[in-house]
């Protein structure tokens, strides 16, 4: 698995006829922000709910750090630092912005139950929720509650929570989605500076950020990988396109 922190080998799905993952082999390399992309209905969501733990592959292997993860579940590859973000939102809206990170590194360290109260005491899991806010910018906001956040700011405790598990890899779906112009920048800033944490698998249809953010592109059509490379090199392969981005781009 050479140096890639999160990979994929042989990944096959299929419901009845319809094949929603053919041999589906990528990889994510340290640093990188590595766009998935492809039309409705090729079947993104379906690989990266088997990567996640959700969806159980009917053939092949998914690596974290080089080991093998492909039996556990999501809690469990969640523990071993695969952070899915912006999935159906997580948080706790009538929370606060703290009490929501509190709540994650309660997760990180295996004690979800705890009574809440004395959660927020705890020293140690406050230190580890500010400084995940700290890390995205949102400690002015602690004391907010998080239904009084904006979109954007949701996905940046997102992230903060993620952040509690001490992440190796993130896997984040369409993190851009009802986003405006301005928090769709915002945020990709943001993404950019957050790949230095850890590299950052990423499925988007905001083309914008995609070309912005990724290092490499893999373009998924009817459950295939059809092309993986550089920005440059997705923009001028004929097949994608064809298939995908339009003979116009
Ligand atoms: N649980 C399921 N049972 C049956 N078919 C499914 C299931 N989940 C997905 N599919 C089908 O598998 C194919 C791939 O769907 P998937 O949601 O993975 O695509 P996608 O690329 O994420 O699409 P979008 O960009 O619209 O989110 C689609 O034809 C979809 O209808």
């Amino acid at each position: 698995m050479t140096d890639a922190v999160l990979a994929t080998k042989g990944i096959s799905k299929s419901f009845g006829a319809l094949q929603a993952s053919l041999d589906i082999s990528i990889d994510l390399r340290p640093g990188e922000i590595h766009a998935l992309i492809g039309p409705n209905g090729a079947g993104k969501s379906t690989l990266i709910q088997q990567i996640a733990g959700g969806m159980k592959p009917d053939a092949g292997q998914i690596f974290l750090n080089g080991q093998d993860i492909t039996a556990l579940g999501t809690a469990a590859r969640a523990k071993r630092g695969l952070a899915r973000t912006f999935q159906i939102s997580a948080l706790a809206m009538e929370d606060t912005v703290l009490q929501n990170a509190v709540l994650g590194a309660l997760g990180a360290q295996g004690r979800p139950f705890q009574v809440f109260g004395t959660a927020l005491g705890k020293a140690d899991l406050r230190a580890t929720a500010e400084q995940a806010l700290d890390r995205v910018g949102l400690m002015d906001h602690a004391k907010t509650r998080t239904s009084e956040l904006s979109h954007g700011q949701r996905r940046q405790l997102e992230v903060a929570v993620a952040l509690t598990l001490n992440p190796k890899a993130f896997v984040m779906d369409e993190p851009m989605a009802g986003l405006g112009t301005r928090g769709s920048k915002r945020l990709t800033g943001f993404l950019d500076s957050l790949r230095e944490q850890a590299p950052i698998l990423l499925v988007e249809h905001d083309m914008d950020a995609v070309f912005t953010l990724a290092d490499r592109i893999s373009v998924l059509v009817y459950g295939q990988i059809i092309a993986t490379g550089t920005v440059d090199d997705i923009r001028a392969n004929a097949d994608v396109r064809r298939a995908y981005l339009g003979d116009d781009t």
